[in-house]
């Protein structure tokens, strides 16, 4: 693709692979390091309903706190687009990049959305190949370089030199039944919506730069890891997928950070993972439908589970500062493996799939379903396999229910520590993956709130595990709040971006535990540890007032787990 790459990459083409064109490192990078930064995207675009409450241009949803000389009483706001009333930004400086970046094109198109279908917003895919066919249109009456961009990447170059473009997959698109039944809606939505004639000519345009967008755009993580909108930059697009990948993409706003996961050398094929790369081969066999090719890496070919992956991974010596610092066990995992067989981990999780959603959103439903995915789980929970998928999730599930009610929230914090210990670092080897800061995150966040209840005394009240409560009352529970965070503060740097909810709020909290009066020997202890994790007094530190509780915490959530969803009593001495 003829187009400015950031230092870093480049694009290796190889007409005679099925991969056709990737992107290659010019240079070595460590894991964790930023391999390049991609803040020019042809498309960027919050989630279809969000987009009145995400600002259209810099993607961010909440508008930044009022300046001094504005009155603190006034809310911080966005404002909407004055003619379309539909496109909301954060300021004025945003509103006038999309404009020329995008909106020029298709303001005058939420009127018709108005007035056709009686909403103020389009879904995202309808409305990025809107955005697109009226990029190219305006083009025609002098739309200028962001025309000649969008023509070479959806359309080919201008002496009709297809190669130049995004990978499209029309045809395998076309043989998806229902799949292109639902594109085939869409692209006529967008040319509807778009106001262009309706032609045969326009609208298989329309399609196929749908499969484009389909192809190539990547889902923009929202602060919590959530989806929130799409995110296309024709360089990055040339990133293929690996189901062991060697990097990962983090969002900031308007910018797509791409990091190294593994060690990687100079010339090396740069690989991410389109999917949830942990799941079963079947299950990620059918997440990759819609990319219409046959993955033939390591993890596919010899169907390796993620203990396997995990034993033979090169980031394991980066645990040992972390919550799991025993290297030998990540190489040799526990658990009677031997007991499931890959053919019946992907029965387990067909039949954990095909589970209807909970009843309603109320605590009893989850409850309910939660029980149901517990018991096709059996046999992974037989062989102690924690990290196997949809172990984790069923129970990240509960954990998140828990978090949030006022009667279980003491229980969930086992549970996110047995996360934290036993599944998350299989299932993602480098201690900097954003999942698991985010439940060490949420561990502290718990402990904020069992340190309260055990200061005020009110523990025992709201819970009926005696050794919960016993192992709160004799712990440090702010010297683990501190060095959790600063767990989190370390790895947080080479996670998502600077920006990262989740590691600007670990970096307030760490702020907040340190200047707590009267624990300055422990907090000395802890910065001793950071600095030096082989350090023996920082480390003796860390191992028993730190590791010891959490670990012992943990143990409860098996029989937690058991007991709840197994109709037992969460009552233990
Ligand atoms: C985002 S594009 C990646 C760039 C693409 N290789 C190109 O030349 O335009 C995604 C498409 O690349 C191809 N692709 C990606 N990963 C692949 C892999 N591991 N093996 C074979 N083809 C792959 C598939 O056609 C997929 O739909």
């Amino acid at each position: 693709m003829a187009q400015a790459l950031p230092p870093g990459v480049r694009i290796h083409n190889d007409p005679s692979s099925p991969k056709r064109r990737s992107l290659r490192a010019t240079r070595a990078f460590s894991p964790g390091s930023t391999i390049a930064t991609f803040s020019n995207p042809l498309l960027a675009l919050p989630d279809g309903a969000t987009m009145r409450t995400t600002c259209n241009y810099c993607l961010r949803t909440t508008a930044p706190s009022p300046s001094p000389s504005q009155s603190a009483a006034t809310p911080p706001a966005f404002k909407a687009c004055t003619a379309c009333k539909a496109a909301v930004y954060c300021g004025p400086a945003c509103q006038r990049a999309h404009w020329k970046a995008a909106h020029k094109a298709e303001c005058k198109m939420f009127a018709r959305v108005r007035e056709q279908a009686g909403k103020d917003w389009l879904p995202t895919p309808v409305r990025a190949v809107a955005q697109v066919l009226l990029t190219l249109q305006q083009g025609k009456s002098g739309g200028g370089g962001r025309e000649a961009e969008m023509r070479r990447a959806f359309i080919g170059s201008a002496d009709g030199e297809e190669e130049d473009g995004l990978e499209g997959n029309v045809e395998g698109f076309k043989k998806d039944g229902e799949v292109w039944k639902d594109m085939e809606l869409q692209a006529t939505a967008a040319v509807v919506y778009a106001g262009l004639l309706q032609g045969e000519e326009v609208l298989e345009k329309a399609r196929e730069i749908l499969c484009k967008i389909q192809t190539n755009a990547f889902n923009r993580l929202d602060a919590d890891t959530g989806m929130a909108g799409i995110f296309l930059d024709v360089g990055l697009a040339m990133v293929n997928h690996s189901c062991v990948p060697n990097a990962f993409i983090g969002f900031d706003k308007r910018t797509a950070i791409l990091r190294a996961e593994r060690p990687i050398q100079e010339g090396e094929e740069i690989t991410i993972s389109y999917i949830d790369n942990t799941l079963p081969k079947a299950a990620r066999y059918e997440a990759l439908r819609l990319y219409h090719f046959q993955c033939d890496c390591v993890r596919c070919k010899d169907d390796l589970d993620v203990y396997e992956v995990c034993q033979s991974s090169p980031v394991i010596p980066l645990n040992s500062f972390s919550l799991h610092p025993d290297l030998a066990k990540l190489r040799d995992p526990p658990g009677d493996r031997a007991k499931v067989s890959k053919a019946e981990m992907e029965v387990i999780h067909k039949k954990w799939q095909a589970l209807a959603k909970p009843d309603g959103d109320d605590e009893e439903s989850h409850l309910k379903l939660a029980r149901e995915r517990w018991k096709v789980c059996r046999p992974l929970i037989e062989a102690r396999m924690w990290a196997a998928e949809p172990l984790p999730t069923t129970i990240l599930q509960l954990a998140t229910t828990w978090q949030t009610s006022y009667k279980k929230v003491v229980y969930a914090l086992p549970l996110f520590c047995f996360l934290s210990t036993e599944c998350d670092p299989y299932k993602f080897v480098a201690p900097f993956m954003p999942w698991r800061i985010k439940n060490i995150v949420a561990v502290v966040k718990l402990l904020a709130v069992t340190g309260e209840l055990t200061a005020s005394g009110a523990l025992a009240t709201r819970c009926s595990h005696e050794a919960l409560v016993g192992t709160l009352a004799t712990a440090d529970q702010v010297s683990i709040c501190e060095a959790l965070l600063r767990l989190a503060v370390h790895h947080g740097a080479s996670s998502v971006s600077d920006d990262w909810e989740v590691f600007t709020q670990a970096k307030s909290m760490l702020e907040d535990v340190e200047s707590l009066e009267g624990r300055e020997q422990e907090s000395n202890m802890l910065r001793t540890w950071v600095e030096d994790p082989e350090d023996p007094r920082g480390a003796a530190f860390f191992e028993n007032q730190v590791l010891r509780p959490i670990q012992t915490l943990s143990t409860f959530a098996v029989e937690i787990l058991e007991s709840t969803l197994d109709g037992g009593s969460l009552v233990k001495k």
